[in-house]
């Protein structure tokens, strides 16, 4: 049955498919990045990830963003599937799996000149992220605070 004439159609939900990973270092400590001026969001810190593109696994997505905004490489077995996100934001819905790492070769580095920071898991609770990212920062602490 079509709508009457009279009702707006609602618009159609865009639902965007992001990728993120908490990369843990030996002392359990979480990277973080800043996004960068003139981003949406821009300051907020975030866990390194980005967009699923067509035809990609999450898990590749994620193996191709950390070479291109870290510079560090790493192996799929090394990607622990967490917990996930999934926020309304005004102009999407956003899902986002976390993943966790504590394994990879090189060193993180700002390939995009971001600002990077390591943070225990409860100093995220004092950090500007992203509202999406607030649900995700119990499950760390869960995992990663002794
Ligand atoms: N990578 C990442 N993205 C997040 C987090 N939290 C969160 O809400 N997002 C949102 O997920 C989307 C990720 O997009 P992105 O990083 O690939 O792309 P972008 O907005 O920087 O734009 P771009 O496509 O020009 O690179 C953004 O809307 C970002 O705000 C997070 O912790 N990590």
């Amino acid at each position: 049955m079509s709508a009457p004439d009279s009702a707006p159609a609602a618009a159609p939900l865009r639902l965007l498919l992001v990728v993120a990973v908490a990369l843990v270092d030996v002392d359990g400590r979480v990277l973080v990045s800043e996004r960068p001026a003139g981003k949406q969001l821009a300051g907020l810190w975030e866990f390194p990830g980005g967009k699923v593109e067509p035809g990609e696994r999450p898990e590749q997505t994620l193996i191709r963003e950390l070479a291109e905004e870290l510079g560090i490489r790493v192996e799929e077995p090394c990607l622990a599937p967490l917990t996930f996100a999934s926020h309304a934001y005004p102009d999407f819905h956003l899902l986002m799996p976390l993943y966790v790492c504590r394994r990879w070769t090189g060193t993180p580095r700002p390939m995009e000149g971001q600002a990077l920071r390591w943070v225990r898991p409860k100093a995220l609770r004092d950090l500007a992220m992203p509202p999406a990212d607030a649900p995700l920062i119990p499950f760390l602490i869960d995992l990663l605070e002794v």
